[in-house]
């Protein structure tokens, strides 16, 4: 069954905790949290301490995705945090698979992922490293931007290789995913989508999430 990670970024965050029960209850299946430095991205969001008062409202998996320089610096905050997954970028300053071996060794899933114009082969020398490929649909940094349509190859690439190699991978795709871009992604390969605008626009976000959790074939996933 496909996985949903509403993306917290389109919350209310004056009412976070809240907010990651409503994702829970709706039958969500990890909590995305967008992490910006103002530096790797030109926008800011919230940092471990935040993430650890919100970590007391839910049980559901957090997954941080950390879009930030030189991320190594910060995995073990969010780690105590009660981060249950960290995805750090390719494209960051710093040793990022240093990063990707720090997140292993303080016993969580590492995840690693790559904005729209960088080369899907820049994944390769990490696949065989992490539990997690997040392939961005669009330029990281903000929430409502349209789908790159162009990302589709990078998740059938990725696809490929996980047959090949790690069927277990989790194959996540995050940017301008809704009800129509959500299915073909999952067509293309991939297992996890997260969402923000197309899911917190929703009064009630269950129907939505249970239409998308049907999507693809990959059932045991
Ligand atoms: O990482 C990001 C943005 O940097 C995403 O998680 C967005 O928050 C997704 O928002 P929508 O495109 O679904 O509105």
């Amino acid at each position: 069954m496909t996985k949903i990670a509403p993306s917290m970024l389109s919350c209310d965050f004056s009412r976070l905790g809240e907010e990651l029960v409503r994702v829970e209850k709706s039958g969500a299946d990890w909590a995305h949290l967008d992490v910006m430095d103002g530096m790797f991205v030109p926008n800011l969001t919230f940092g471990a301490p935040i993430i650890k008062c919100a970590r007391h409202w839910t049980d559901i998996p957090f997954d941080a995705h950390l879009m930030i320089e030189d991320p190594v610096r910060y995995v073990e905050d969010f780690a105590k945090a009660g981060c249950d997954s960290i995805t750090v970028h390719t494209e960051a300053e710093g040793d990022i698979m240093a990063a990707v071996d720090k997140i292993h060794d303080l016993g969580l899933k590492a995840g690693i992922t790559m904005n729209p114009p960088t080369d899907v082969h820049d994944l390769d020398r990490y696949l065989d490293r992490v539990d997690l490929v997040l392939i961005m649909t669009v330029n990281a940094g903000f929430g409502g931007q349209k789908f790159h349509e162009e990302c589709i190859p990078k998740i059938e690439y990725v696809k490929k290789w996980a047959e090949d190699h790690n069927p277990g991978l989790e194959i996540s795709v995050d940017g301008g995913i809704n009800r129509e871009t959500g299915k073909r992604c999952v067509e293309a390969g991939a297992n996890v989508l997260v969402a923000g605008s197309a899911l917190f626009k929703l009064d009630d976000m269950s129907q939505e999430i249970s239409l998308w959790k049907g999507y693809g074939p990959d059932a045991e996933r």
